[in-house]
């Protein structure tokens, strides 16, 4: 029953070998696991075949993701049709994510609309992060949106307020019913209009149109956006309809740079007193500037002048449509911001631009509007490589991850805005020293952050507080029809940005009566 002792050393040396393997096999599958678990993405729901997370989103995307962030937390994994997302939805997760890698989620998503409307993301909101982007984002900033061209335009926006002055007079001495909406509408359009393009009338009205079509096209459901595959498909028919708005912008774009260039050629061009983004950026085409040639063409000036009155018309009305709303529904916080206006402007005077530093009420007005009520619901970003995210249980974001930061959730996560985060109430930023760009804090970002934040900030600004400042300093506002405060339907749209779903309907009465001086 023993072994023979010729066979010993063969199982001893067969015993040692099996012991080796089997430990270098349990190393490697420990390994493997332990690599495995580093590797794991943020926890999601469950995915469907083919459209994945897709029917989870909803009419509201930014409240039914909130919601899901509550149960699988603020770096959550989807996959929305074939695309892997992640959703971002606080400000610990954005300074985790994205302030700790910000060169890496530095990219955004293509999406089928805008690349077809900004001639293949030649634009700058769209495009790929690398040396375009940035060739066109120093351009942008250093000759379009500095504090010192921004400021160059104030009496175009002095001329356009003090119209929009006029017409709630002529409403207000009538006890008319405004159409709130309409008029900080049209009275932001003609502003931006006029900047960008030099645009009269005609041409502002032709515009108007195909830039309606086009926000409402590029904030549609674009099922090419998740399922690429079916995008060859143009199942919705979408396609079709964003290269026939693509076409009319073109047009009308071309009309306009022909005309500038006609102007500069013949040397007749009229006496304006001051260059729009057309002038400049034409300038750049032909012209080194400080040294620096941008190198760009027609294409690259129309993608950019789209890009510039997309990013200003609808975030700068519907803030000031927000903030007007919650005014109305807050006669505390109306009243106050009436008495500051009053002791710093005075109750006879405009509001002017360079009042606007001293107007600290404002300021947090504004800021506790955006807090609730951000421009665009999600900022959307793309990684650019693969990455650990420490913290968190450290997570692994593959590159080519849609990064999605639900501004909506992270300003009203009660965590930091405490149990009343849904409440409007400004003096919550009283002793808080939080700028609109999120340098100190992630929790109140809504112009984004980082080397891809918003480079409009500061136009957007001014425009918002201008406008907001001189309604409610020449006005008295009121719901119409006897309807109380806490009746005004607050609910939103989702699209593109996130405006009111009705327009905002008021009745107004003038508080400044005689002269008015600037
Ligand atoms: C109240 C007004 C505004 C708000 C709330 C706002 C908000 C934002 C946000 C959240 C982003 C995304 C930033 C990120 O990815 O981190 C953005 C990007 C951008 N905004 Fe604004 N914006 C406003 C006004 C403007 C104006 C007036 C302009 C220009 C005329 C503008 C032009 C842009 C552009 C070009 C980008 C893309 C930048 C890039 O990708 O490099 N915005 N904005």
């Amino acid at each position: 029953m023993f072994p023979s002792p010729l066979a010993l050393p063969a199982i001893i040396l067969l015993t040692l070998l099996f012991i080796i393997l089997s430990t270098a096999t349990i190393l490697r599958r420990s390994k493997q696991i332990k690599h495995n678990h580093q590797k794991q993405p943020p926890p999601g729901p469950p995915a469907w075949p083919v459209i994945g997370n897709l029917h989870l989103l909803g009419k509201l995307p930014h409240r039914s993701l909130q919601s899901l962030s509550n149960k699988y937390g603020s770096i959550m994994s989807l996959r929305l049709g074939q695309v892997q997302t992640v959703v971002i939805s606080s400000g610990e997760a954005v300074e985790l994510l994205l302030k700790k890698n910000d060169t890496v989620f530095a990219s955004r998503p293509k999406f089928e609309a805008s690349d077809i409307i900004s001639y293949g993301s030649k634009g700058l909101v769209f495009s790929e992060y690398g040396p375009y982007w940035r060739n066109m984002r120093k351009l942008c900033t250093l000759h379009l949106l500095s504090v010192s061209k921004v400021e160059s335009f104030e009496g175009l926006r002095r001329e356009e307020l003090g119209r929009v002055v006029e017409t709630v007079e002529r409403a207000a001495a009538a006890r008319e019913v405004v159409d709130v909406t309409r008029v900080v509408t049209d009275a932001i359009e003609s502003m931006v209009y006029k900047m960008v393009l030099g645009a009269d009338k005609d041409e502002e009205c032709e515009m108007k149109e195909a830039i309606h079509e086009g926000m409402r096209l590029s904030g549609a459901f674009n099922l090419a956006d998740y399922v690429p595959c079916l995008g060859g498909l143009d199942l919705q028919g979408l396609k079709g309809a964003i290269k026939k708005t693509s076409k009319a912008f073109d047009e009308v774009l071309e009309k306009i740079i022909k005309e500038h260039e006609d102007g500069i050629n013949s040397n007749t061009q009229k006496q304006k007193g001051r260059q729009d983004f057309v002038d400049i950026m034409l300038s750049l085409m032909h012209h080194c500037v400080d040294g620096q040639n941008y190198g760009i063409d027609r294409t690259n000036i129309k993608a950019i002048l789209l890009d510039m009155i997309a990013g200003a018309l609808e975030t700068s009305a519907t803030t000031i449509l927000w903030a007007l709303s919650e005014l109305l529904r807050h006669p505390r916080v109306m009243k106050t911001l009436q008495d500051e206006l009053d002791t710093v402007i005075g109750m006879n005077k405009m509001v002017k631009e360079n009042d606007l530093p001293k107007l600290s009420y404002l300021e947090m007005v504004i800021k506790e509007t955006l807090r609730l009520y951000p421009a665009g619901a999600f900022v959307p970003r793309e990684s650019t490589k693969d990455v650990m995210v420490d913290g968190c249980g450290g997570y692994y974001i593959k590159k080519g991850t849609r990064v999605l930061i639900n501004l909506w959730a992270i300003g009203r996560d009660p965590k930091v805005w405490s149990d009343d985060a849904e409440m409007f109430c400004p003096e919550r930023f009283k002793d808080k020293d939080m700028d609109f760009r999120g340098l100190e804090y992630c929790e109140f970002i809504p112009f984004g952050l980082g080397r891809r934040g918003c480079p409009g900030m500061h136009l957007g600004l001014i425009t918002v507080k201008i406008v907001l400042a001189q309604l409610i300093h020449s006005f008295n506002w009121e719901l119409p029809w006897g309807l109380s405060p806490n009746e005004l339907d607050m609910s939103e749209r989702f699209g593109l940005s996130l405006p009111r779903a009705k327009n905002l309907l008021a009745v107004p009465t003038s508080r400044i009566l005689g002269n008015k001086t600037f």
